[in-house]
């Protein structure tokens, strides 16, 4: 699937890395400086950016959980006329991301791009490492800020409330230590649960990821009869988060990840919270699931060798 090293893009670089016992591995995001209201330098110590209207870009694929995070919340912070967005093409191969034309594509407004590793090497030309979405740009120093999802999320919910975003605080302070101890779970257990399972490489890894993936469903499950939201009754950052992997959870993670001790829909709680969040005014837009099928099932060629995407399933995502 390939990488870029030392500047240069390599094709046959493995980006699905999994250890000696046949164990997914994610690694880290590399870009993680902040944008803040007035250029101060974020929690993370680098040097800040400033917010301004129309000086950042957001690169994203509709099929990635991740930067459908980013995306939300560039939707229900208001931010759309402030940020522009590019949309790669879902089929990722050899090259890795494409702005191949295609419905839903949107091109690279900076340089042009065929290839969103080019956006990469015009940020540091001798980068090494993955080529992931999502990416937030800075138009005017031509660089990438930042390409981690749980960083953009944040720069989205506070660097641009001066400037006209809505300023609902989807991380409030005393909520703090609730969101990023039930982040760290849904982490660990479900977002990135499904890769592992997904991903393994090995019989007993498998079993040992999907047991504590649907564990952990079991206790979202519980854990939502008795509340609206992952943290009571506020809608927090950490709702948006879980919700970018339950909504692909039966079209890809169920079929194509072996996530298939249950279907979402047998999760009467869960799957009443799934449409609670889609039908959040503007979430469904940012919901592409031809997209998010095309890639899994045809970009995948160790698990899925043929590319052929399933037709199914039929949801109803209407809110009873
Ligand atoms: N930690 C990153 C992960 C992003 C990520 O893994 N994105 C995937 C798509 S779902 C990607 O672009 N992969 C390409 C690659 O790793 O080469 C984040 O949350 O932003």
């Amino acid at each position: 699937m390939g990488l870029l090293v030392d500047g240069k893009w390599h094709d046959d670089a493995e980006d699905i890395k999994s250890d000696a016992e046949g164990r997914f591995i994610r690694k880290e995001s590399q870009f993680r400086r902040w944008v803040t209201s007035d250029g101060s330098a974020g929690p993370t110590g680098d040097r800040g950016f400033k917010a301004e209207p129309n000086r950042y870009h957001l690169y994203v694929s509709y099929a990635c959980p991740w930067a459908n995070r980013a995306l939300i919340m560039r939707k229900i912070k208001g931010l759309e006329d402030m940020i522009s967005v590019s949309v790669v093409n879902p089929y990722r191969e050899n090259k890795g991301w494409t702005f191949e034309p295609e419905d839903g594509v949107v091109p690279d407004p900076v340089m042009d791009a065929t290839y969103l590793y080019q956006i990469y090497q015009k940020a540091d030309p001798s980068y090494s490492g993955r080529v992931s979405v999502p990416v937030l740009f800075d138009l005017k120093e031509e660089t990438i800020v930042n390409n981690e999802s749980a960083d953009i999320i944040r720069i989205f919910n506070t660097a641009f409330n001066h400037l006209g975003a809505d300023d609902y605080d989807y991380r409030p302070d005393h909520l703090v230590g609730e969101i990023d101890a039930i982040n760290e779970k849904v982490y660990h257990e479900v977002n990135n649960g499904v890769y592992k399972a997904g991903f393994a490489t090995k019989q007993d890894v498998y079993e040992e990821e999907v047991t504590k993936l649907f564990e952990s469903l079991d206790m979202l499950e519980k854990r939502l009869a008795s509340q609206k939201y992952l943290v009571g009754d506020v809608l927090t950052e950490a709702d948006w988060r879980l919700f970018t992997t339950l909504i692909r959870f039966d079209s890809v993670y169920h079929g194509h990840f072996k996530c298939n001790l249950k279907r979402l829909t047998e999760y009467p709680n869960l799957w009443h919270y799934t449409k609670v969040l889609y039908n959040y005014p503007g979430v469904a837009e940012t919901v592409n699931f031809k997209h998010i099928k095309d890639h899994y099932y045809k970009s995948h060629k160790n698990i899925n060798p043929n590319g052929i995407v399933p037709a199914g399933p039929e949801l109803d995502l209407t809110l009873d």
